[in-house]
């Protein structure tokens, strides 16, 4: 029993402890899922954490994103919104007042919207604040009338300054303040209406028709009480017509105090505390700006008020171009426009069979040369250079008709200028040389053999043209017949004159020859010109500054046209033009005769024998020529001196005195200088009987091989080798005996280029050694001579034989019977002296008085009466000398000598 109970003991307790292990193993069991669950719910909670943060952090960057692009996107708007205001209301109808200045807008602009205020655009610089007027609508303002009226002239300046003046007129009612609300725009001749007005004024506005697309009634109606209340039934109704129909008519009404009926074209503005709301921009709301100041409307409106009585302002350069270029025939005459009228009309000046000729007149600086421009300029935009010639002769020190020629920088030209003359003040030859051409082409046109349009009409532009007719001289008794036949005949052969002057002597000058000053018909007085309008015309005296007097009855008072002159100097806008008519040029179109009284032309290479050397063989033409110099004319040809075989085919250049060459006196009294220069007997006795000129020329006595300076056993200057131009190598020559040397090598070089010719060089004169030996140089065959072996019996030769000296006189007398025997029968032996003589009167020395073997001669620094023993008639010629200009005198062709431009053979002296 005992142990039965053990046992159940036993097993009691053993499945006590099974079952408190069990239990353990639960207990364990649901601790272990406890943590497990608690960890997970730790885990869960710091996710959500997380999950939380990281979705605040998404939602702040989403935000701050959304925000970046709205302002983006605001500021993006606001800039197109901006850029959109200001081409809407450009210039004065939008800039702030502190900016603000009248605008004129371009041709054909419609107009745009005027700034009342500011619309503030969250944290950005505010919009404007536009409205519509002008062609658009009619204001109708609510709100405090003080500030309303202050809106009001602010409207009405923006709109007056961006249009032009006289294109809004502006009418104001006012029966409370009797005008004074907008007094400040009086000036520009604001009507004001009376009080009982209202009704008048409703009528007429109710029947009035725009006269033109831009012209605009601005009616501002500020009406009190009494207006409404005594507006009859038809005025209510005309009111009503005017708001339907203003707009389209140009009547714009901004009102305040009184009603207007609904219409698409009633803008309407309601204001408070300074903040605006209008009808078209909904619920926007409009900052006001301050209004102007009163002095900025009056300055505005008196200056309108003064261009008004001006008129528009005048017409520019460009304006006077054609629509289409070289569109016009000339068959009938020349018209066009020089300027425009007071009105803004055109002002057009004909030239054609009457009037024939103009005559322009101006003190200087008053624009003569300004209208020559504008009228060249629309005369050569309109007539081709198939109808039209131009010859431009400018007898001033100024380049004003260089811009017609091709120029270093730009190689247009004006493709109907023939010619122009360029300083021509001094050559007044150059200007009879082409009335000479005018009058050449005058008479082959007179001859019938002119179709009219199928010449061009000619233009010749004579400005200051008194310098020519100034001289009482062969040259102005020549001028004046060639002008008086030019004058007379020329308009009905298509030949036409512009006379310019600056000098009232100028046209006192043609008043001396009615019959020529009658002949100009068409006057130009420029302001305060004297003498070319009638004597009781003072127009001229009145017209202001860039203003000109147009008159085509030779300047009868009561034929004046007054003409606003415009500004043609810019001479990169008129480069321009030309370029374009230069490129529309017909083809062999040819550059202008270019004369420019400051250049010195070159010796052209056609006229220098290089690279070419005549045979011996070659024919030799009977009298070949030496081109001398450029001929003053219109062709610019060269003048020539024909050495065929007959006595007295000699050439002698006389000037050019030098510091080497002593004083004639000197010379005359005691043989001094001849003595020490020549006449130490080494010439003559060691030199020029012992052939040692033959030696020279087929051994070393070509120049550069420094024969000539150590040819001089004196030492005098010139011991280097010629021709290196330093001090002391002998050239202290004048310009003059610069231009002798040139003389003498054109020539040389001209007659090497013509034909097989043998040539000696003679240079007694240091400073002619460098040009001397240069000519040498560039000679196919010849012989250097100096004063040591010097001598005048050249040996016989088929070949024509030029001895060309240089400061011949220094020869001396004991080689002068030689010389003057060289001279006497040179010619028909084909032996001709060209040589350099430093004054008459050492020639005649030379000569022992007999000039007759000189046929021709050409003078430097000589004065005319000097030259009366080389001159046919007595006293000899009318000749002042002037820098690189010379006389030219051959008795076998002329009659009275020429004046020539010796021609520069080396370019190292000019
Ligand atoms: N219509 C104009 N508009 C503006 N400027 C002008 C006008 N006419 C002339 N001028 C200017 O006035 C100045 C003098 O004009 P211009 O040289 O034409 O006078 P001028 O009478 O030919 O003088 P001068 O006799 O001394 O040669 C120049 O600077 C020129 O540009």
């Amino acid at each position: 029993m005992g142990s039965h109970r053990n046992a159940l003991v036993a097993a009691i307790r053993q499945e006590l402890a099974e079952a408190r292990g069990t239990a353990r193993a639960v207990l364990a069991a649901a601790e272990s899922a406890r943590g497990e669950a608690q960890n997970r719910r730790r885990l869960v909670r710091d996710a959500y954490a997380t999950c939380l943060n990281q979705l605040a952090a998404a939602r702040d960057s989403a935000r701050q994103d959304i925000q970046k692009r709205y302002h983006g996107e605001a500021a993006r708007l606001a800039g197109h919104l901006r850029g959109l205001a200001t081409v809407s209301a450009s210039g004065a109808a939008g800039a702030p007042w502190r900016l603000w200045a009248p605008s004129e807008p371009e041709p054909g602009h419609a107009p745009g919207l005027v700034r009342i205020g500011t619309i503030g655009f969250g944290g950005s610089t505010p919009l404007p604040g536009l409205i519509p007027l002008l062609d658009v609508a009619h204001l109708h303002l609510t709100g405090p009338a003080a500030t309303l009226d202050e809106l009001i002239s602010g409207v009405l300046l923006r709109t007056l300054g961006s249009t032009r003046p006289g294109e809004v007129e502006l009418t104001v009612y006012d029966p409370e303040r009797l005008g004074e609300t907008l007094g400040a725009f009086a000036p520009l001749g604001t009507r004001f209406v009376p009080p009982g007005g209202f009704g008048e004024l409703i009528g007429e506005l109710a029947e009035y028709d725009r006269p033109a697309e831009d012209l605009w009634r601005v009616v501002v109606l500020l009406a009190d009480e009494a207006t409404t209340l005594g507006m009859t039934r038809a005025q209510r109704a005309q009111l009503d017509r005017i708001t339907r129909s203003g707009v389209s008519r140009g009547v714009h009404l901004v009102v305040r105090g009184l009603e207007l009926p609904d219409h698409p074209t009633v803008e309407r503005l309601t204001v408070r505390e300074r903040v605006a709301v209008c009808s078209s921009l909904g619920t926007l709301s409009i900052q006001l700006d301050p209004p102007p100041a009163t002095e900025q409307i009056t300055a505005f409106c008196r200056d309108v008020a003064l261009r008004l009585r001006q008129g528009p302002p005048p017409a520019r350069l460009a304006d006077l171009e054609p629509e289409r270029q070289w569109a016009e025939s000339a068959r009938y005459g020349l018209i066009a426009p020089i300027g425009d009228s007071t009105d803004g009309n055109l002002v057009e000046v004909p030239l054609g069979d009457e009037p024939g000729h103009a005559l322009i007149s101006g003190p200087p600086g008053s624009g003569k040369t300004n209208l020559l421009y504008t009228w060249l300029a629309t005369l050569t935009t309109r007539y081709g250079p198939g109808e039209l010639a131009l010859y431009l002769l400018d007898f001033k020190d100024g380049e004003s008709f260089a811009r017609y020629a091709p120029g270093p920088r730009d190689p247009s030209w004006l493709p109907q200028v023939r010619l122009a003359g360029i300083g021509v003040k001094d050559d007044r030859e150059f200007g009879l040389a082409v009335l000479r051409h005018l009058g050449e082409e005058l008479r082959t046109r007179a001859a019938g053999r002119h179709d009219p349009g199928e010449r061009p009409r000619i233009v010749a532009v004579l400005d200051e043209f008194q310098v020519l007719l100034d001289g009482r001289d062969t040259i102005a008794d020549e001028a004046f017949t060639l002008l008086e036949d030019l004058a007379r005949r020329g308009c009905e052969h298509g030949v036409h004159l512009i006379l310019v002057t600056g000098d009232q002597a100028g046209i006192q000058t043609l008043q001396g020859r009615p019959a020529l000053i009658g002949r100009f018909t068409l006057r130009i007085a420029l302001p305060n010109a004297r003498r070319v309008l009638a004597g009781d015309n003072l127009a001229a005296s009145v017209i202001p500054r860039h203003h000109a007097v147009v008159n085509a009855e030779s300047g009868l008072s009561g034929a004046n046209r007054i003409v606003r002159l415009p500004d043609a100097g810019d001479r990169t806008a008129w480069g321009a033009t030309q370029r374009r008519l230069w490129r529309a040029r017909p083809i062999g179109c040819e550059e202008p005769r270019v004369f420019d009284g400051s250049a010195v032309p070159r010796l052209p290479s056609a006229y220098r024998p290089s690279g070419r050397v005549p045979s011996t063989d070659a024919p030799v033409g009977s009298s070949p020529g030496a081109v001398l110099g450029e001929r003053i004319d219109v062709s610019a040809q060269p003048a020539r001196l024909r050495l065929g075989r007959m006595p007295g085919r000699n050439l002698a250049v006389i000037g050019g005195r030098t510091e080497s060459a002593p004083a004639d006196s000197t010379r005359a009294g005691n043989g001094r200088a001849d003595s020490t220069r020549v006449g130490n007997g080494r010439a003559d006795s060691t030199r020029a009987g012992n052939g040692r000129a033959d030696t020279a020329r087929s051994g070393n006595g070509r120049p550069g091989s420094g024969r000539p300076g150590s040819g001089h056993p004196d030492g005098r200057p010139g011991d280097g080798p010629p021709g290196d131009g330093r001090p002391g190598d002998g050239r202290s020559g004048s310009d003059r005996a610069d231009e002798a040397c040139d003389v003498l090598a054109a020539a040389a070089l001209s007659l090497a280029a013509q034909g097989p010719a043998h040539f000696s060089i003679i240079c007694l004169e240091p400073s002619a050694e460098r040009a001397a030996a240069r000519l040498v140089a560039e000679l196919p065959a010849a012989d250097w001579y100096d004063a040591s072996d010097v001598h005048f019996e050249p040996p016989a030769s088929t070949i024509p034989h030029y001895l060309i000296g240089y400061g011949l006189d220094a020869a001396g007398p004991r080689h002068r019977p030689a010389l003057r025997a060289l001279l006497t029968d040179g010619p028909e032996r084909r032996v001709h002296v060209l040589g350099w003589w430093r004054s008459v009167s050492r020639l005649r020395d030379d000569l022992a008085g007999v000039l007759d073997p000189i046929g021709a001669w050409v003078a430097l620094d000589v004065h005319g009466s000097e030259l009366s023993p080389l001159y046919p008639q007595p006293g000899g010629p009318l000749w002042r000398p002037r820098p690189r200009r010379a006389l030219f005198f051959d008795r076998s062709v002329h009659r009275t000598p020429e004046v020539i431009i010796p021609y520069e053979v080396n370019s190292d002296h000019t």
